[in-house]
């Protein structure tokens, strides 16, 4: 079977899980896009009622709005649902807004932490994500790797202030870098406004002190490195049939 059947034999399948009534995070990039039409296709066959889509990236909004899904911004979804609400009750890293994002991933390890980012989105992905009781992954299996770096460099996306340092940084830490460039030759400019720099570390021993290292970094405003901590499940295709592995 071909990379695009199986993506989106996996995405499908997640799809599953969104139900009537759901906020449901929409990811970024060929394997989310399928999701994305087929939660369409359920709306339009009124299979799924009442669902609110919050989109990862202008590029997933442009895409979900002319399919039809009803779209809601953070911020909306944040008024939405805390209306009436006393805001200092509340305890926001325990109230996750959506209830269930389904996005892709350019690598996993065998721990379930993720590089992503391919697409550029990894900043309001990352944001989408903390504020998900539930994250979905989606691949095909040729994502699966026993290390980080094994077969995927980490999307830095740092202030166009800050690029030539940031570039600095990221070679101190042994990283060799690439500034994205977008099809027109020029330096690829995130939803955000900032540059993203590809840095590739090789093998990654420790996702984990990377991930605070870079989290430490003034000028460095994300990077794609998703720890286990964040996803609930990866949907995982291949010839063989899906596999959905959880964090233990
Ligand atoms: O992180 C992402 C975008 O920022 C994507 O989810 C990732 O790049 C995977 O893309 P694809 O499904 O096209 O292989």
């Amino acid at each position: 079977m071909d990379y695009s059947r199986l993506k989106q034999i996996a995405a499908e399948k997640a799809v599953e899980e969104v139900k009537d009534g759901m906020f449901v995070g929409l990811g970024t990039g060929s394997t989310a896009k399928f999701a994305i039409i087929k939660i369409a296709k359920k709306i339009k066959d009124g299979h799924l009622k009442n669902i609110y889509g919050i989109p990862t990236s202008k590029k997933t909004e442009e895409l979900a709005a002319g399919l039809g899904i009803p779209l809601l911004s953070l911020n909306q979804l944040f008024k939405l649902r805390t209306k009436n609400v006393e805001r200092r009750t509340l305890n926001i890293e325990r109230t996750k807004l959506i209830d269930i994002t389904i996005d892709g991933a350019d690598e996993v390890d065998s721990d379930l932490n993720l590089i992503k980012g391919g697409g550029g989105a990894l900043l309001r992905e990352k944001v989408i994500a903390q504020n998900t009781g539930r994250l979905l992954i989606v691949v095909d299996k040729t994502k699966l790797s026993s290390r980080l770096g094994e077969k995927f460099f980490v999307p830095v996306e740092v202030l166009q202030f800050a690029l030539e340092s940031e570039i600095n940084f990221l070679e101190s830490l042994g990283a060799k870098t690439d500034i994205r460039k977008s099809d027109d030759g020029g330096f690829f400019v995130t939803d955000e406004g900032n540059y993203i720099i590809d840095a590739n570390f090789g093998k990654i021993e420790n996702p984990a002190e990377l991930n605070s290292l870079l989290n430490e970094r003034a000028g460095i405003v994300e990077h794609g490195i998703f720890l286990n901590k964040l996803v609930d499940s990866v949907y995982c295709s291949s010839n063989d049939g899906i596999e959905i592995l959880s964090v233990s």
